[in-house]
C-alpha cells in the first residue's frame, strides 16, 4: 500500500499521475499535517512528492524502478494551502538506469525545488 500513490492508504498522499508528451505529473495540495514548521511544507514530504513523481514515469510506462540516487535542491520553502504542480522527465540513461528530473512548481510558475535522480530498473 504505497504511501505516495494508493487510493487505500489511510495516512497517504493520495496522489494520482498523468504522463503526456514525456512529462508525468501531479498535483499536491500540503495541509496543516504536511508542515515542517509553520506555513511550510515538510522537506521529507516534498522529496517523497519528486521521487514518486520520477517513479510514476516509469510506471506508467510498465518500468519499475527503484531510485538508487537522487539530489535535491532546497531553493525556497514550499508553503502549504496552495495547489502544487509536481513534474518529471527523462534526462538520459542506459540499458537498466534511468537519469530523470523533477521540480516543483507553485501557482505563480515560480519553482521552490527540483531534484534529480538516477532509477535501476528491477
Ligand atoms: C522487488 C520490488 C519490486 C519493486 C517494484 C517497484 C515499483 C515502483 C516503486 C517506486 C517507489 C518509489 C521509488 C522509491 O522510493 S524506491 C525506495 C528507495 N530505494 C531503494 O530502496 C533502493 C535500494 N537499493 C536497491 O534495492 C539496489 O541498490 C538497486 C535495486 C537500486 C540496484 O541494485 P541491483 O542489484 O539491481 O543493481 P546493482 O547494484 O548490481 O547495479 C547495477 C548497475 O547499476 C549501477 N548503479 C547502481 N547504482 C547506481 C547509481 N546510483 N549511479 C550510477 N550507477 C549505479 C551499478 O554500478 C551497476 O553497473 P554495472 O556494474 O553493471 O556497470
Amino acid at each position: 500500500m504505497c504511501f505516495a500513490c494508493s487510493p487505500r492508504n489511510p495516512i497517504g498522499l493520495h496522489l494520482q499521475f498523468s504522463l503526456e508528451d514525456g512529462v508525468c505529473r501531479t498535483t499536491f495540495t500540503a495541509g496543516e499535517v504536511h508542515q515542517g514548521w509553520n506555513g511550510c511544507m515538510h522537506g521529507g514530504l516534498i522529496a517523497t512528492l519528486l521521487d514518486e513523481v520520477m517513479a510514476q514515469w516509469l510506471w506508467l510506462q510498465g518500468i519499475a524502478g527503484m531510485t538508487a540516487e537522487m539530489t535535491t535542491r532546497f531553493s525556497r520553502p514550499v508553503p502549504v494551502g496552495v495547489p502544487l504542480e509536481v513534474t518529471a522527465r527523462q534526462t538520459g540513461g542506459r540499458g537498466r538506469l534511468f537519469e530523470l528530473a523533477a521540480e516543483i512548481a507553485l501557482p505563480d510558475g515560480q519553482v521552490p525545488v527540483h531534484a534529480r535522480a538516477k532509477f535501476l530498473k528491477v
